[in-house]
């Protein structure tokens, strides 16, 4: 579903991504990790076609982000860790606009709005404006509008950070079955426990170099010792001075 193929971004003499080659299958769960600067949300930019790469290629679901914009990001939903709603709208007119937004006739927009109302307990508050929503309500809010139209890759940044327990548990219940119904998952997040708890796979960037890919078996192997993820993202990071890229 995600093929980035030999991937830099500069910004000016900046390389914020270098080198980068990461394929993420349909259906996976992936967690993208790495330290403050590390280049994932250069990235995470690149896969919905905010940026476009210095060198190399990106597809999504086999369409190139940049020559066939469009088909890719009609694919693609996108969380940001600072989620945008129109104030003055209510929750339920945010998430007509973006049946609106992405084409959907009225039968389908009725019944998909139905449905994400219902996943994310919406309904208490549905038709209030959304500037009175707190966090985490505004947060199933941008989710049930992320999943409105079913899209086949869902990235999010960080997206439990201010969530409670339950709302926190309730969204890792989501993630997987999502990931487990064929959307491919796409987490990018500093949160290593929930990480490791949830993900197929994961990815270590560091300085815009990929350092370590793969489930937590094969990044044990690499960092030869026996460890949580955290210990692990340490010893890798650490070590990954004059090291180069891993390819996947
Ligand atoms: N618009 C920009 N112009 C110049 N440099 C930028 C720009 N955006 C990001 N950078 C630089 O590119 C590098 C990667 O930044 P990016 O935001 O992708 O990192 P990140 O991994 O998402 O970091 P964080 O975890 O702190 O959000 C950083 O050194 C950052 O300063």
């Amino acid at each position: 579903m995600i093929e980035i193929t030999n991937v830099t971004k500069r910004y000016g003499t900046k390389i914020a991504v270098q080198g980068l080659n990461l394929n993420v299958p349909a259906g996976e769960l992936f967690a993208f990790l790495g330290p403050n600067g590390a280049g994932k949300t250069t990235t995470i930019k690149m896969l919905c076609g905010l940026l476009f790469p210095t060198e190399g290629t990106v597809k999504v679901g086999g369409y190139d982000v940049r020559a066939q914009g469009d088909d890719a990001r009609r694919l693609i939903s996108y969380v940001p860790d600072m989620p945008f709603l129109y104030e003055k709208l209510t929750g339920r007119e945010f998430l007509q606009f973006t049946c609106d937004l992405y084409g959907m006739d009225k039968a389908r927009a009725a019944d998909q709005t139905a449905r994400v109302i219902e996943t994310f307990h919406l309904d208490d508050f549905v038709d209030d404006l959304t500037e009175r929503y707190s966090h985490g309500m505004r947060q199933r809010t941008v989710f049930a509008a992320a999943l409105v139209h079913e899209p086949r890759l869902l990235i999010a940044d960080e997206p439990t950070v201010g969530l409670d327990p339950k709302s926190i548990r309730e969204l890792k219940v989501l993630l997987r079955q999502q990931a487990e119904s064929g959307v491919t998952v796409f987490l990018s997040t500093h949160t290593l426990d929930i990480a490791q708890e949830l993900a197929d796979r994961i990815g270590i960037l560091d300085h815009g170099r990929l350092l370590g890919c793969g489930t937590m078996t094969d990044l044990r192997r690499q960092a030869a010792m026996n460890g949580s993820l955290e210990d692990l993202f340490l010893k890798i990071t650490e070590e990954a001075v004059a090291e180069p890229p891993v390819k996947v």
